[in-house]
């Protein structure tokens, strides 16, 4: 049985995004994520909270998670069976004080470190349970086949990154409110964003990235970078950890 109706891939295909209200993994394997995610919290040092970026990287107890069949089951009916693991961040935003996402699309973040962009699917996983006063993501619905847009730079004390799109009808945006456990899922071109949390709540979600095996990953572009192949085969002559 596919994770996702006929209408949901659709949906994703239409809106560039999809909210999944179920829960991602059982309770138990849940609560050992977030276990987790509280030791790296707890070890993260000088860094911000919204910092916790590739922690992968460090703690390979997380590919149990990102490249677990709950997670891949999903992917694949968006981006097909040649998966392949781009990235993962734990994103948290600390009460009161957790910065903005200022509006972006991941691709331009991304721009030249990859040969496409039109099928790079990030995951979600709302840790916390994230609403409109914690500073839950948004999305601009659709906006996944604009090219890249224009960006003007903002002040990183109060913003994750450091610029954002301009020009947004946030009157259009549509707010990701999610239980701990569920998630969303986004096309790296969408532009979407997040409110500062002006709540007493904490916000975390984790960002599970993932892109067709077919993606030329350009090594010279990716110094320190590491790739893993997911699930399926590698179509594109890329360099993973484990395959
Ligand atoms: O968690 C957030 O506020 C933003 C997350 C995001 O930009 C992403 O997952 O691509
Ligand atoms: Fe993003």
């Amino acid at each position: 049985m596919p994770k996702l109706t006929a209408e949901e891939v659709d949906a994703f295909g239409k809106n560039g995004y999809l909210i999944y209200r179920r829960q991602l993994f059982s309770e138990a394997k849940f609560d050992e994520l977030s276990a987790i995610f509280s030791e790296h919290l707890a070890d993260k040092g000088d860094k911000l909270s919204d910092e916790l970026d590739t922690p992968h990287f460090r703690d390979p107890r997380l590919l149990d998670f990102l490249l677990a069949d709950e997670v891949l089951d999903i992917v694949e009916c968006l981006i097909g069976p040649d998966i392949a693991l781009w990235s993962s961040h734990f994103i948290s935003k600390d009460p009161y004080t957790g910065r903005a996402t200022p509006w972006h699309e991941d691709s331009a973040y991304w721009e030249g470190r990859l040969s496409a962009y039109d099928r790079i699917v990030t995951l979600w996983l709302s840790l916390d349970g994230s609403d409109r006063e914690n500073g839950c993501m948004r999305v601009i619905p659709g906006t996944h086949d604009n090219g890249f847009s224009e960006y003007t730079p903002v002040d990183k004390s109060v913003n994750t990154f450091h610029a954002e799109i301009t020009d947004i009808d946030e009157s259009r945006a549509v707010d990701f409110e999610l239980e701990p456990g569920q998630c969303s899922l986004h096309d790296g071109r969408i532009i979407h964003g997040a409110r500062a949390n002006t709540s007493a709540r904490r916000r975390t979600g984790y960002t599970m990235r993932y892109f067709p095996s077919s993606v030329y990953v350009h090594p010279e572009k990716n110094p320190g970078w590491r790739i893993w192949l997911a699930r399926g085969v590698d179509k594109a002559g890329n360099v993973y950890v484990n395959a």
